[in-house]
């Protein structure tokens, strides 16, 4: 029930919906009585001659006409007033749906759909909002207004054009049918179209390093000769649709004429009556042309209003069970009990116990795609477990609120996400409650100062696009900074797989050990040099634990960890002798 939907947002505004919707009325009756209004000028007055009364009804149709102008502001201000309400309902939802969804959704979405839907889908709906109802009950009721006063008028008459009006109608509806289904053709290739352009401009920087431009440019120049064609035969569609109305319109006004001269002259109808139905003829034909306009926004509002509930259904995997508690303070004791999970069918974890006691340190290692950033990511739920369970302090962590199990754990990516904003904006991401300083005591502890004391602006210094671009050691030590201001009993350190320089890397190694302190930490290792003063190495291999302990210890056991750090200590040495 989609329209059942789609007419619930107007609930809110049913006072603003009244207005605009009576104003439109009116406003439809005042056209319809216009050339009623007329005949009776002409009829009545003009062979009467009587010049009082002729200005009299001057002044009476003014006032109409002034009248109606104050009702066109109305629809036009208050009814787009209405659809933009309504939009702005819709994007807030969609936004604050979007908040609540989880990793798996946005693993399969791309970003551009997903802006795409939140702008211009809801910008459509908005139009259709405003005008869907209101055209439509319009269009109807000026159609059968004039059609029932052009019977009034004359019946002869009413009948010619009653012959005539189906046969062009048909033709007009049907091709008007054709440049719906265009239409929606075309928006469907205008998000594809704006999702590629959005992955270029977003990979340019991969475009350009391996010159493949050419590349890119053939397969843009496909996408946009498609798109290209699409919309010539959209506008194909739209010129046979409008150019007929308007031939129909003139060729129904031109046998209205025809068939009326002869009425008048065999003295059937009166010169009042000729004009009064020419008049009605054009009130007719404007519904027509006003549903043509509709049915361009139509498919583009509802095919919208599809994806926006499309998306408002989809249920956020992960959410607080009913009775779910608050924790705080936790000490950060963690287990892994018989933990199986997979993105999909296929397990990538099999099995994995694990026990970590509170204030340790733990690495895990293991070859590319083993799954040591999926363990790390089940603990603050962006997954939830196939099998088994992981607990925090004994609790379950899906007996947890999602927000408080979040607060306790701090997570240090590779690629540091910053916000367009300040420095200041970005440390206090960590705590958005934090004071100055608080804030400053972070970047303090994070070996920001010395950055910040060579910028003039300090931590109101703007970054990213618009503003300062930050190496990427300081942008690790903003993400440290934030860190700790959250100060979080458990940290998730995902290790920059990209080497920073040995000065700056050992210098961070030293501000995340420190943040490391007192806290229990999982680190993601991808390089092993830095992993050495871990409390134990986990070692995965397949989703599987295959061996854990302290470096030496694990070096002697001469397993899978030994071997893997042979592998890299030999391709360090290749690469400090070439
Ligand atoms: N979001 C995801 N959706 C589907 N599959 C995923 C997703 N993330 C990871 N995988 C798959 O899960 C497996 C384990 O990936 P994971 O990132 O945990 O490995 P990793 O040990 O951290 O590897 P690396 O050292 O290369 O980062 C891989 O086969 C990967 O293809």
């Amino acid at each position: 029930m989609l329209l059942r939907r789609f007419l619930n947002y107007y609930r809110p505004f049913k006072a603003l919906f009244l207005l605009d919707f009576g104003c439109a009325i009116v406003s439809g009756f005042l056209e319809l009585g216009f050339p009623v209004a007329v005949k009776a000028f002409v009829d009545r007055l003009l062979p009467g001659q009587d010049w009082g009364l002729i200005v009299l009804a001057s002044i009476g149709l003014l006032f109409i006409y002034l009248l109606n102008t104050g009702l066109m502001v109305v629809v036009n201000y208050w009814g787009h007033k209405l659809g933009i309400n309504i939009e702005t309902t819709m994007r807030r939802k969609a936004f604050e749906h979007l908040q609540k969804l989880s990793f798996r959704y946005f693993d399969n979405q791309k970003t551009g759909r997903l802006v795409g839907r939140i702008t211009k889908d809801l910008e459509d709906i908005g139009e259709v909002a405003h005008h869907g109802p209101e055209d439509l009950f319009i269009a109807v009721m000026t159609f059968l207004g004039a059609f029932a006063l052009m019977f009034m008028v004359n019946e002869k008459l009413a009948l010619v054009t009653l012959v005539i009006v189906p046969t062009t109608g048909w033709l007009a509806s049907h091709y008007g049918a054709r440049m719906t289904r265009t239409m929606r053709a075309l928006f469907a290739r205008v998000g594809d179209f704006n999702a590629r352009i959005e992955e270029n401009v977003g990979g340019i920087r991969v475009v350009q390093a391996f010159a493949n431009e050419a590349y890119e440019r053939r397969l843009f120049a496909e996408d946009n000769a498609r798109y290209r064609l699409t919309k010539l035969q959209a506008y194909r569609a739209m010129a046979a649709s409008m150019s007929l109305s308007y031939l129909s319109m003139r060729l129904t006004q031109l046998v209205v004429m025809v068939v009326g001269t002869w009425l008048v002259l065999h003295g059937e109808l009166s010169a009042g009556g000729f004009i009064g139905f020419l008049l009605l003829v054009g009130v007719f034909f404007r519904p027509v042309e006003k549903i043509n306009a509709v049915l361009e926004i139509y498919p583009r509002g509802i095919a919208g209003f599809k994806r926006y509930t499309e998306l408002l259904d989809t249920e956020p995997e992960i959410v607080d069970r009913p009775g779910a508690v608050s924790v705080s303070g936790l000490k950060g004791e963690i287990r892994f009990k018989g933990v199986t999970f997979g993105y999909g069918e296929a397990s990538i974890l099999k099995g994995i116990d694990l026990e970590i006691r509170a204030g340790e340190t733990v690495a895990f290692v293991g070859p590319s795609g083993a799954g040591k950033t999926t363990i790390c990511s089940l603990l603050p739920r962006f997954y939830d477990v196939d099998a088994g369970a992981v607990t925090i302090d004994g609790i379950d962590i899906r007996d947890m609120t999602l927000a408080s199990l979040r607060a306790q754990i701090g997570l240090v990516q590779q690629d540091v996400f910053l916000f367009a904003g300040t420095i200041r904006e970005n440390i206090a991401y960590g705590r958005l409650d934090a004071d100055e300083t608080a804030i400053r005591a972070a970047a303090e502890r994070a070996r920001l100062s010395p950055m910040l004391e060579q910028l003039p602006a300090g931590l109101d210094t703007v970054i990213g696009e618009r503003g300062v671009k930050l190496s990427g050691g300081q942008k690790q030590r903003l993400a440290i900074a934030r860190m700790f201001l959250k100060n979080p009993p458990i940290l998730i350190l995902d290790e920059a797989t990209s080497a920073l320089d040995t000065e700056t890397e050992r210098a961070i190694q030293q501000s995340l050990a420190e943040l490391a302190r007192g806290r229990t930490s999982l680190v993601i290792a991808h390089r092993l040099a830095t992993i050495r003063n871990a409390d134990r190495i986990v070692v995965i291999e397949d989703g599987r634990i295959v061996e854990q302990g302290a470096h030496g210890a694990l070096l002697r056991a001469e397993g899978v960890y030994s071997r893997l750090h042979h592998a890299q200590f030999a391709a360090d040495t290749d690469r400090l002798a070439g």
